[in-house]
């Protein structure tokens, strides 16, 4: 199966913190890779380094058979447009309304006319689901809605991988399970590549085609839900049940 990124011996560490001590994973082009683990495993810092945003300091970082290391500042404004990016807090410009959040990126990376920038924006915001929004501001919208406008956006570029970095943390269960179809039914639509992180196991279980877990700088477990169901990996057995005793240290 071709990987869209493929991620090989990486380290990362921050002063003394190793925060990744020798990451290896794939993930497989056109699937839902969910990347699961406890608070503080740099599960935000791997998404930032498949992006090029952080770099490694050392192993490699490989988007669509091109090494991150090896482009050059321009190659790498390149490659990050292939990538759609949703964030924890949707991070809508809050000055602006949805549909100038949405064309944004349109008005700032292509030349594309005002006729077309609202084409796109109305059409990417139809995916979504959302209609007659365009002109409420961010402050008028509920905190589900913020996250479709702010997927709105990560699409309007049509970008061929998208990162959701903990899509569903501070929904309600409604709300998360609308998040969870929207994620899901995105990577149908669009058939892109998407990494999700995680703090829902159940989201997870719903959506992921893949699940890699992190722990102390590495990945100690990646499998299939199933797989996940099934295992009895200590790490993971124990990250599941959600239970104090076991491999895992907290703090
Ligand atoms: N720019 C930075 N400078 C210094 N330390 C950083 C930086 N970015 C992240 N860290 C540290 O790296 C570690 C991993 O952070 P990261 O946000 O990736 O964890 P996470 O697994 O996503 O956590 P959570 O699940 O709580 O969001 C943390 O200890 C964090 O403080």
């Amino acid at each position: 199966m071709e990987a869209a990124i493929e991620i090989i011996d990486l380290h990362k560490s921050f002063g003394k913190h190793k925060v990744h001590k020798g990451i290896n994973l794939k993930i497989i082009k056109n699937t839902i890779t969910c990347i699961i683990g406890p608070s503080g495993t740099g599960k935000s810092v791997l998404l930032k380094q498949m992006m090029g945003l952080i770099k490694p300091d050392s192993g490699k970082v490989i988007v669509c058979g091109k090494d991150l290391s090896t482009l050059s500042k321009k190659e790498l404004l390149e490659i990050r447009k292939k990538f759609g990016m949703l964030f924890q807090n949707s991070a809508l410009f809050d000055s602006m309304n949805v549909y100038e959040n949405v064309a944004f990126p349109l008005r700032e990376h292509t030349k594309l006319k005002e006729k077309e920038i609202r084409k796109i924006v109305l059409e990417k915001l139809a995916l979504v689901g959302l209609k007659d929004v365009e002109y409420k501001m961010p402050s008028e919208l509920s905190g589900g809605m913020r996250k479709r406008v702010g997927l709105a956006r990560a699409i309007a570029l049509e970008p061929e991988i998208i990162l959701y970095d903990e899509p569903t943390t501070g929904l309600d269960p409604i709300m998360t399970d609308i998040v969870d179809t929207l994620v899901y039914e995105t990577q149908k639509k669009l058939n892109v590549t998407s990494v999700v992180i995680s703090h829902d196991i159940d989201s997870t279980f719903k959506i992921a085609d893949y699940i890699a877990m992190i722990y102390d700088g590495r990945i100690v477990m990646y499998g299939t839900p199933e797989d996940f169901k099934t295992t009895d990996n200590p790490y993971v057995v124990q990250f599941l049940s959600g239970s104090k005793d076991g491999p895992i240290k907290i703090g």
